[in-house]
């Protein structure tokens, strides 16, 4: 039987009406869906490098990938801060057009199919993807790019667009 301790607070959730004893670790979710724990569907873009250690390591780009992970590693940092660089340095409008950066590089760069979209997945849930990538795109606010994902497919950056 839970005991009432008179003039204690409690943490009412005004979404969901859930209330509780303890204070919160993180800001109530307003879309009220219910869920505490973020959006239900996201839609991003990525940019793959594939290694030799990836589960089909072959792209439109490549036949045979053979670059270790390590070079892999390197490349996708090299593009992340190329694309960071142009997004910090960019004008107001060039950055309102910054997903158009990011674009042009997973078309040039990105070793999965999705390069032909711009890098664009289109929108997805939870239970889509391979579990590193879902957790770093749920984990980002819309426009933000992640840090280096490795799946079992290779090296991923990820734009959250949506
Ligand atoms: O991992 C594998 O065994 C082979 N795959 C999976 C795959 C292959 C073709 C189309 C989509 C996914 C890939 O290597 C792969 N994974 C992705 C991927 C991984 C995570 C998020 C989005 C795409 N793209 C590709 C691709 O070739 O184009």
């Amino acid at each position: 039987m839970n005991k009432i301790i008179i003039g204690q607070h409690y943490y009412l959730n005004i979404y969901t009406k859930e209330s509780q004893w303890d204070r919160p670790d993180k800001p109530a979710d307003p879309s009220g869906n219910g869920k505490a724990d973020g959006p239900e569907e996201v839609q991003c873009s990525h940019l793959l490098v594939k290694h030799s250690g990836s589960r089909r390591p072959s792209s439109w780009r490549e036949e045979n990938i053979t670059r270790s992970k390590e070079e892999a590693l390197d490349l996708v940092k090299c593009i992340c801060d190329y694309y960071k660089n142009i997004f910090l340095t960019a004008y107001r409008e060039q950055i309102a057009s910054g997903k158009a950066t990011f674009a042009e590089l997973a078309s040039k760069y990105s070793d999965c199919s999705s390069a032909k979209r711009g890098g664009d997945l289109g929108p997805f849930s939870r239970g889509a993807m391979q579990k590193p990538f879902e957790q770093a795109a749920f984990a980002l606010k819309v426009g933000e790019l992640s840090s280096p994902v490795h799946t079992d497919s290779g090296i991923h950056i990820i734009q959250r667009t949506a």
